[in-house]
C-alpha cells in the first residue's frame, strides 16, 4: 500500500491534502492544533478512521504547544474540545479523543509521551482492522467477482487497505481476478479518490455516476455492494456517506448482497438507532459549485446533508475485524460483550 493519508513523526503530522488529488498530490505538514482541526473540517484528511487518527495526533501536537501560560490540563481540556467539534458524524473522531483523554496529567512531558503511544497505538491498530475485514469478507466473496462501492472507504480513509476496499486489495494480491464499480458520490466526489487509489494499485476500476449504481443492478451486473460507515447505532441502522441509504433499497430490490465494513471503533452502542445519529450538514458551495465554477443558479437554497442512514433490515451483513455480523442489536450487543469491547 503505498498511499498514507497520514502520517507522524516527532510533532509533525503530515497530511495528504485530498482536496487537490487526484490531479495534484500535495503533502502538508502541520505543528499546531488549531489548523489540524481546520485541516479535518476542510476534508484536507478525511474519512472515519482517518479523521479520528488525525484528531489524535492534533492532541498530541496541542500537548507539545503547550507554553505553561495556563493550567495545563485546563488547557489540554481546551484543545480536545476544539478537535471533537471538528466534524459531528463519524464517531472515530470521538472515540480516538475519549481514549486519549484519560491519559491526561497534570505533567506536559509525561502526557505528551503517554498520547503519543496512544496515537501510534491506534494507527497500527487501524491498519491491522483493515487486512482482518478485508479477510473475513473475501470469506464471502469469489475470484472474478464484480463488487460496486460508494464514497471513499479506501486507503485514503484509514490506515493501510481501508475497510471496503481491504477484500479488494487482499484480492488483487492473491491473484484474483476483480472488477470494481465506484460511484463517483457528489457533491464532494469522493468516489474519484477511490478510483485514483485502486486504479494506481492496478484494480480494475469504473467510475460511474450516482445514478448509475441501480441500472448495474438491474442488468445484474453487481455481485456486492460493500460500502463503509461513519457511525452505527446498536441496532445496526448505519450512517454513511450520502447516497449510501438510495444503494441499499435498490441492492435490497434486485437481491444483490450488501454490506458495511466496520471497524469497532465506527460503532456507537449507546445510541438505540440511527435517529441519534447527528448528520452534518456542509456548505451548500459543495452542490453550487465544482472547482470554482458554478453548477446551479445561484441564490437557490441548497440543502446538503454530507451522510445519510441506511436501515439495518436493509444489510446483508456487517462485516468487522472480529467477523462479519447480522446487522442487528442481537449480533452487535454480544460482539461487543464476547470481545470485551471497550467504547
Ligand atoms: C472508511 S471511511 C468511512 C466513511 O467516511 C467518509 O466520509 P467523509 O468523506 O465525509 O469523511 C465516507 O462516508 C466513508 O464511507
Amino acid at each position: 500500500m503505498n498511499i498514507n493519508a497520514l502520517s507522524y513523526n516527532d510533532g509533525v503530522l503530515t497530511l495528504l491534502d485530498q482536496t487537490k488529488l487526484p490531479h495534484a498530490t500535495v503533502y502538508r505538514d502541520y505543528t499546531d492544533y488549531e489548523t489540524i482541526a481546520r485541516a479535518i473540517e476542510e476534508m484536507i484528511v478525511r474519512g472515519a478512521p482517518a479523521i479520528g487518527m488525525t484528531a489524535a495526533y492534533g492532541a498530541v501536537i496541542g500537548a507539545r504547544q503547550f507554553t505553561g501560560d495556563a493550567h495545563f490540563t485546563d488547557y489540554m481540556e481546551n484543545v480536545i474540545d476544539r478537535l471533537w467539534h471538528t466534524r459531528p458524524t463519524a464517531v472515530n473522531l470521538m472515540w480516538a479523543l475519549n481514549r486519549l483523554k484519560p491519559l491526561v496529567r497534570d505533567n506536559p512531558a509525561e502526557t505528551i509521551q503517554r498520547l503519543e503511544q496512544a496515537a501510534h497505538d491506534i494507527f497500527k491498530e487501524d491498519a491491522e482492522i483493515n487486512r482482518r475485514i478485508g479477510e473475513h469478507l473475501l470469506e464471502v466473496l469469489h475470484d472474478g467477482v464484480t463488487l460496486l462501492t460508494h464514497c471513499n472507504p479506501g486507503a485514503l480513509a484509514t490506515a493501510a487497505y481501508g475497510t471496503a476496499t481491504a477484500p479488494m486489495y487482499l484480492a488483487h494480491e492473491r491473484g484474483w481476478n476483480i472488477k470494481v464499480y465506484s460511484d463517483e458520490t457528489r457533491p464532494r466526489l469522493q468516489g474519484a479518490l477511490t478510483a485514483y487509489e485502486l486504479s494506481q494499485a492496478g484494480i480494475d476500476v469504473t467510475t460511474i455516476t450516482d445514478s448509475t449504481a441501480a441500472t448495474l443492478m438491474q442488468q445484474g451486473k453487481i455481485d456486492a455492494v460493500i460500502v463503509g460507515c461513519d457511525r452505527i447505532a446498536a441496532n445496526g441502522d448505519t450512517v454513511n456517506k450520502i447516497g449510501t441509504m438510495p444503494l441499499a433499497i435498490c441492492a435490497n430490490y434486485y437481491n444483490v448482497p450488501f454490506y458495511v465494513a466496520a471497524p469497532t471503533p465506527s460503532f456507537d452502542i449507546s445510541l438505540a438507532d440511527g435517529s441519534r445519529i447527528p448528520i452534518e450538514e456542509r456548505q451548500s458551495v459543495e452542490v453550487t459549485t465544482l472547482n470554482e465554477q458554478a453548477l446551479s443558479i445561484p441564490d437557490v437554497p441548497v440543502y446538503n446533508p454530507a451522510f445519510d442512514i441506511t436501515p439495518h433490515k436493509l444489510i446483508t451483513g456487517i462485516a468487522t475485524e472480529h467477523g462479519i455480523i447480522k446487522a442487528n442489536k442481537e449480533a452487535i450487543i454480544q460482539l461487543f460483550e464476547k470481545k470485551e469491547i471497550t467504547t
